[in-house]
């Protein structure tokens, strides 16, 4: 039985495995400038962030309709269900959605068909949260914000993804203050490839209570202290720092040394289809390289079920706590 674990950063459209997209694609009549999946994997080479955003934004030409999907959720699920996870907060990007002409409504009532059944069908609860792509406008994102009003009961926050270098988070203020007025909680990827600055931005200006990434964060020590402080949780993505070479290896990553900080580290997959790993993967990747102890894999999963916004059902959040205190290592 693998550790139980929560997922807090997960891109649903990074969950698209190739086999999936072939097999959507036909359903759909969507030509992929691919002859086959293992032409398609060829392309999973990245030099960094934008060359993976590229492919990532491209593939999704094959999601269409509420049963895609419905479809690319439950698929995620049923993997993150076999690699331990018990809680997942999935990221979903309706501006590359919106843009192809694919509509709110057939993202978010396709992904909630999978969502809703999660429990009964998986044993995962699950969070859904919006983001807004760094690279368009502020008003595409205010824009965006609208668009999901009648779909916010099945929303429980924002985030912010894409390219991040020369996308500040204070481009996003106005559509933070506006998110957080509905009542919705609030996340940002920063100190991925982008500075350190732009970690305190998104606590300052955007009012994140965690940080996707916050890599970066270790080259400013003060930032580290006020991290520690006020113990705001890192989502942090081991494999997918290495495939985007943020990292040069998984050996070099700074996952010990964060810890050994007194930082809220947290593990997760981004995009495992694209970057060779489900959650489960990215632990045992970690363990194996970077030689964690069972006491160290045990406070991940642990802070994982602390950071994940169960504030409205602390009853759960507790049970997962205790399962992950009542686990014993194989
Ligand atoms: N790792 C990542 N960083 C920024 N935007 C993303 N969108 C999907 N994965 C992402
Ligand atoms: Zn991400």
């Amino acid at each position: 039985m693998p550790l139980p674990k929560a997922e807090l950063h997960l891109h649903v459209e990074g969950t698209l495995e190739p086999e999936l997209a072939f097999e959507l694609a036909a359903r759909n009549g969507v030509k992929l400038p691919y002859a086959d999946t293992d032409e398609l994997r060829e392309a999973y080479r990245f030099q960094d962030l934008q060359s993976f955003l590229n492919l990532y934004y491209e593939l999704m030409a094959v999601l269409r309709t509420e049963q895609d999907f419905e479809d690319l959720a439950n698929a995620y699920l049923a993997r993150a269900a076999a690699q331990g996870v018990r809680h997942a907060e999935i990221f979903f990007d309706p501006q590359a959605h919106l843009s192809r002409g694919v509509e709110m409504g057939t993202v978010v009532e396709g992904l909630w068909r999978a969502l809703g059944r999660s429990e009964e069908g998986h044993g995962i609860s699950t969070r859904l949260i919006l983001c807004f792509l760094r690279d368009e406008s502020a008003e595409s994102a205010m824009e965006t914000l609208q668009a999901a009003r009648p779909y916010l009961d099945r929303i429980t926050g924002v985030g912010l993804d894409s390219a991040e270098v020369g996308h500040p988070p204070v481009k996003f203020r106005e559509v933070y203050e506006a998110a957080a007025a509905l009542g919705l909680r609030r996340v940002a990827h920063a100190g991925e490839e982008g500075p350190p600055q732009y970690i305190t931005e998104a606590l300052d200006v955007l009012g994140v209570e965690r940080v996707d990434h916050g890599l970066r964060c270790m080259e400013d020590p003060e930032l580290v202290a006020r991290l520690v402080r006020e113990r705001i949780p890192l989502t942090l993505c081991p494999l997918s720092n290495v495939r985007l070479r943020t990292v040069d290896t998984l050996a070099d990553h700074p996952l010990p040394a964060m810890l050994d900080a007194g930082l809220l580290c947290t593990v997760n997959s981004d995009d495992p289809a694209y970057f060779g790993g489900y959650a489960g993967d990215n632990f045992d990747a970690v363990q194996r390289t970077l030689g964690l102890t069972e006491e160290r894999l045990r406070e991940l999963a642990r802070n994982s079920f602390l950071a994940a916004f169960l504030d409205d059902d602390e009853e759960r959040r507790q049970r997962y706590l205790a399962e992950v205190e009542a686990y014993t290592f194989p």
